[in-house]
């Protein structure tokens, strides 16, 4: 679905990722993990073009798509949820949705309002609200709908239960493991390893943008130097 080769990103002169590589099967969720400034939004923007790699190539169902612009990314079939909500504060819910409403795609779960809904109940009981007066939990789950109304394949989720409220991370999770039951492709990146655990099938460990692991949880706990070496956090 998703082939990452040894890619190579900059700032500038200054280089981020230095030959990231793994791959991302159908239906596949995988977290990306590492310490702050590991290069885990790096590579997702690497991803979806908004820093293009300089070196290295990402395929995307079969399509070699390094250096395109993002919004042929996106329409390929790739959405992206960054870090920071990005959701319309003047704008209803629902309106916030129909903003984000694309033709269906083959090969690609369609999403309706009702289905966004059933997925993330809080925005449901919410629909006539605008956005502004969203919890910041809610804005990230409306911010994923809305990425979700343009029918991707795939969904790069950026830190998806940062700064949220322990409840909501829950629901969050919850959703995440229903987008890989209806068969959608998830990429995420975490510092919170055990959300990560309970949403993701592999980990992909990043520091000093490098890839240092890839593999299930269970070979990660087999390997807790591997945990303390490059993860922030305990092993919840
Ligand atoms: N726009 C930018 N210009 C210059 N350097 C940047 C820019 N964005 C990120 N960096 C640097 O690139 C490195 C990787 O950052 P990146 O945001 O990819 O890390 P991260 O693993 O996602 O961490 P975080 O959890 O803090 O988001 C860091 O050293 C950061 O300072």
């Amino acid at each position: 679905m998703l082939e990452v080769a040894d890619i190579a990103t900059f700032y500038g002169r200054a280089q981020v990722l230095d030959g990231v590589s793994f791959s991302v099967a159908p239906g596949e969720v995988v977290a990306l993990l590492g310490r702050n400034g590991a290069g885990k939004t790096t590579t997702l923007k690497s991803i979806i073009g908004l820093v293009p790699p300089r070196a290295g190539r990402v395929t995307f169902r079969g399509q070699d798509i390094t250096g395109w612009p993002s919004y042929r990314i996106a329409r390929a079939g790739l959405g992206y949820v960054p870090e920071e909500r990005r959701i319309f504060t003047q704008l209803t819910v629902a309106e916030n949705l129909e903003v984000g409403r694309q033709p269906p795609r083959e090969g690609a779960v369609g999403w309706s309002e009702d289905a966004l809904f059933e997925l993330f109940p809080n925005l449901a009981e919410r629909r006539g609200n605008l956005g502004k007066a969203l919890s910041g939990g809610e804005q990230q789950m409306l911010t994923i709908a809305r990425t979700l109304m343009g029918n991707p394949a795939l969904v790069l989720l950026d830190e998806p239960s940062e700064g949220i409220a322990p409840v909501i991370v829950a629901q969050m999770a919850r959703a995440v493991r229903r987008l890989k039951a209806e068969g959608l492709t998830v990429v995420l990146s975490e510092q919170n390893l055990a959300f990560a655990r309970a949403v993701a099938d592999r980990a992909v460990i990043l520091d000093h943008g490098r890839v240092r692991f890839d593999d299930s949880f269970a070979a990660l706990d087999a390997r807790p130097e591997v945990r303390d070496a490059h993860l922030s956090v305990s092993g919840a």
